[in-house]
């Protein structure tokens, strides 16, 4: 069977990329195979083209994948691994979206000569917007590497870490990061609540700030810091805000707690 890429798991995540691969042109949906056991993620895959199966019993049998992503939650991957024990081993490159879970683990199931791509997206990757990075085994060929590569660019910026051990610190800060700043968001739009301002002007103000500040962030020349500066009048309104902010450094503080404690978990997932 001439599938190329099987994707395990058509969750968030999975969805998110799946849905890039595809809306770019990077992959024709006929050469993929998704694997997901919830009947209306099935029926999503399935709108975008691509063959859906319950589980590995319904794959055919001449199979042969060369790539199988995972994007199962990390407490499911060592049950759902065994299912395709058959591809390790050989040609087929496993890539992984799962918190956590090591190259190791990996290998131990699927045979030590795996190759194996580990890769932490986050959520914007829906929209093109995602930030990828990846970690690969030394069995991974050149050429699946760069089709891995061609693929993630269409969710978004590609970036890689040579030590395995740092992508604890990069689900941290962007595997996790949206969701850190959609509670900012969140917590923007309670403050001009309170404030005083209507609920729809509240979401929009803060949805609109954040995202110009994010543009202006991402395409400037400047630091952040320098961006800041610009806001900030002396003795203005934006020094009195940020006074009670970066006062004793609260939001460093809060962030870099917030950060390790991601990073720690990360940890956890993988032991
Ligand atoms: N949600 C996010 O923003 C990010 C998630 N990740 C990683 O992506 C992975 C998936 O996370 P989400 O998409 O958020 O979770 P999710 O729960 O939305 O998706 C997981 C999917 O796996 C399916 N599944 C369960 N058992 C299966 C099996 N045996 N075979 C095939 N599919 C099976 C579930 O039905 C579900 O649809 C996790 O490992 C997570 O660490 C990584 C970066 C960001
Ligand atoms: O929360 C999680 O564990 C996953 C990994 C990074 C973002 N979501």
């Amino acid at each position: 069977m001439t599938a190329k890429l099987v994707l395990v798991g058509c969750g968030h995540m999975g969805r998110a990329m799946l849905s890039g691969w595809i809306g770019s042109g990077r992959i024709a949906p006929t050469e993929v195979v998704v694997v997901e056991p919830n009947e209306d993620l099935r029926a999503k895959a399935a709108a975008l083209g691509c063959a859906a199966v319950a589980g590995t019993e319904g794959l055919p049998a001449d199979i042969f994948p060369k790539i199988v992503v995972i994007a199962v939650k990390p407490q499911a991957i060592r049950d759902v691994l065994a299912g395709y024990a058959r591809f390790g081993n050989g040609a087929t490159t496993f890539v992984s979206i799962a918190a956590g879970t090591s190259v190791a683990t990996f290998e131990s199931i699927l045979g030590e000569k795996t190759p194996v791509i580990r890769c932490m997206p986050n959520l914007p990757a829906a929209i093109g917007k995602g930030m990828m990075v990846v970690f690969a085994n030394g069995h991974v060929s050149d050429k699946a590497r760069d089709f891995v590569a061609g693929l993630l660019a269409a969710s978004g910026e590609v970036a890689s870490v040579d030590d395995e051990r740092l992508m604890d610190a990069v689900t941290a800060v962007s595997g996790s990061g949206p969701g850190y700043v959609f509670h900012f968001i969140e917590a923007l739009i309670a403050a001009a609540r309170t404030a005083g301002l209507p609920a729809e002007t509240a979401a929009r103000l803060a949805v609109q700030t954040v995202y110009g500040a994010a543009t202006m962030a991402a395409t400037s020349s400047e630091e952040p810091g320098v961006l800041r500066q610009q806001v900030t009048s002396h003795k203005g309104t934006t020094a009195a805000g940020l006074d009670v902010l970066m006062g004793d450094e609260a939001l460093t503080r809060l962030i870099t707690e917030t950060v390790d404690a991601a990073r720690r978990r990360s940890i956890e997932l993988g032991s």
